[in-house]
């Protein structure tokens, strides 16, 4: 098939995929959360089973990350993402106060373009689609094509789980043929709802592009801040095994790290130990030449590689055992290499004289890349943290935890989410991690009616304007004299009232 033929296929597909989840979705939108549950159930139990399958079909697919970390993630998505959802009530009647008299009540959003990225695609897939059957939703996904095997398997296992256990066909689907054309249909369709994007710049630039409500992953560029409070060597643990997890694909995961200088040899000290390599300025410089291509795009050879590879391709002589390269830095500009995200093990080392120099260091880091996201600081100092927490241009502020579980939920509290928002400062809708309420709307009924006189009970009388007391609409020249506000209103109700009977 050639290229135009391909583009109309795809272009075709993404309609006829968009109206079959727009009628299946119009079925689920009349099941109740317990009978959606089951479904979700069922897709979480299947992924599960299919998690180790699914990770190495994924490093195999891409060559990115390692699928031991893979498999981390596909159970985190499938086990712990579902424990955490499974008694949420996110359709109906989500809240009635009945105190107040008010109701609220969660309305799916309708369809959802779901684009999973091909560093994560197993597991990110799992989480958008059990997120959107959770919320009543149907989801239309296009693979990223260099994880396309990957996605259509694990679709294919969610799909069959969920149809099986009631899912109206049609209510998920995917596009076969992947072409940039059928994803920018499928964003644009008119019944699609909202997208749903984590990761590739280019679709992120078409999704705004189509008008849609957007919800997105950034790119993450986070420090982490070691303060002189902090337990040096358990925050030097949390950054290795936070960089070199999965190779340093998640976007949450340290890409920087900022000592005070009265703790820098220290925290050197306790790199070296475990497994960091100190590069020197030719190293570090040699190394840099392999981060972006010449349209200055990340460069995806290097992405979920290891320290080791890193460096032989370069042609760096590292010990054997090298976990994570560094190398030591004083500036941040956004034509410095080390001052971006890089999604592999490698890490800018700064030190700073003080607590103040530090939180400046991070926000120019974050400001230059990665505003919105996420950032970390050791230290067992609350006023410092207190402090570093008010001022950063960030969504999610960790403490003493590796940045890359903590970001997404698996080490704190936050949320277990494998798309991380980042709010305005990013550029996007919401600063969460993503849940299924991000997916719905929520309709709001208020039925404790309050009379006019409870609103201006205690209202001193004021000057202004009276009203015409003739029916009819009030103009500015009918302004005479002055009322108090209180007959100002009840004019105002008998004009609204004469409007009615009108
Ligand atoms: C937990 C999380 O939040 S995961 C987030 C992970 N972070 C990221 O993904 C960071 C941003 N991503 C990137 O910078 C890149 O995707 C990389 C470096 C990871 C990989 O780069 P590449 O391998 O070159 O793939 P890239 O994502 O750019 O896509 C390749 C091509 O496929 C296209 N493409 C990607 N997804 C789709 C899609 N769904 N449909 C059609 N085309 C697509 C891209 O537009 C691109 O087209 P081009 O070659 O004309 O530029």
């Amino acid at each position: 098939m050639n290229r135009i033929d391909n583009d109309l296929l795809s272009v075709q597909e993404a309609r006829i995929l968009v109206e079959n989840a727009r009628e299946a979705q119009k079925i689920l939108a009349a099941f109740p959360q317990e009978k959606l549950d089951k479904i979700v159930r069922h897709m979480a139990e299947a992924a599960c089973k299919s998690a180790k399958e699914l990770a190495l079909l994924s490093h195999e697919e891409t060559g990115f990350g390692k699928w031991q970390d893979k498999l981390v993630k596909n159970i985190f998505a499938g086990d712990f993402l579902y424990k955490k959802i499974k008694n949420m009530n996110v359709v109906g009647i989500i809240n009635d106060d009945k105190v107040n008299k008010t109701m609220d009540i969660g309305v799916p959003v309708g369809v959802i373009a779901g684009l999973p990225p091909s560093t994560n695609p197993a597991s990110t897939t799992i989480y958008k689609a059990l997120l959107a059957v959770k919320s009543g939703n149907g989801i239309v996904f296009s693979p990223h094509p260099k994880a396309k095997k990957t996605i259509s398997k694990t679709l294919d296992i969610l799909i069959q789980a969920a149809e099986e256990s009631g899912l109206p066909s049609g209510a998920i689907g995917y596009l076969r043929t992947l072409a940039v054309d059928g994803t920018v249909a499928l964003m644009n369709h008119q019944d699609t709802s909202l997208i749903l994007i984590t990761g590739v710049p280019k679709m992120v630039r078409a999704a705004y592009t189509s008008g849609k409500p957007t919800i997105y992953g950034g790119p993450g560029n986070g420090p982490a801040f070691i303060e002189r409070s902090a337990d040096i060597k358990k925050a030097v643990e949390d950054i290795i095994f936070s960089r070199t997890f999965d190779n340093g694909i998640v976007p949450a995961s340290e890409q920087s790290i900022v000592a005070e200088s009265c703790i820098a040899a220290e925290v050197r000290r306790e790199l070296r130990e475990n497994g960091a390599y100190f590069m020197s300025e030719q190293e570090s410089a040699r190394l840099s030449k392999l981060f972006f291509r010449s349209d200055d795009s990340l460069n995806p050879e290097i992405v979920g590689k290891s320290a080791l590879e890193l460096a032989w391709r370069s042609g760096l002589a590292v010990p054997d055992d090298t976990k994570v390269l560094i190398s030591e830095q004083k500036y941040v500009s956004p034509n410095h290499p080390y001052s971006r995200e890089k999604l592999c093990p490698v890490l800018a080392f700064y030190v700073e004289k003080d607590w103040m120099n530090a939180c400046e260091k991070c926000i120019e880091l974050l400001i230059n890349e990665g505003r919105g996201h996420t950032l970390v600081i050791h230290s067992k100092n609350e006023e410092v943290i207190r402090e570093f927490a008010l001022k950063k241009p960030v969504s999610r502020v960790l403490v003493n935890t590796p940045a890359a579980l903590g970001g997404i939920g698996a080490t704190t509290n936050l949320f277990p989410a494998l798309t991380l928002g980042c709010g305005a400062a990013g550029g996007g809708l919401t600063s969460d991690n993503v849940s299924p309420m991000n997916l719905i709307n929520i309709r709001k009924v208020g039925y404790g009616v309050r009379q006019i006189e409870d609103i201006t009970a205690g209202v001193p009388a004021v000057e202004t304007a009276e009203i015409s007391k003739a029916p009819g609409p009030t103009s500015r020249n009918s302004i005479e004299s002055t009322h108090d506000l209180k007959e100002l209103l009840q004019e105002l109700m008998k004009q609204l009232k004469w409007y009615g009977d009108y």
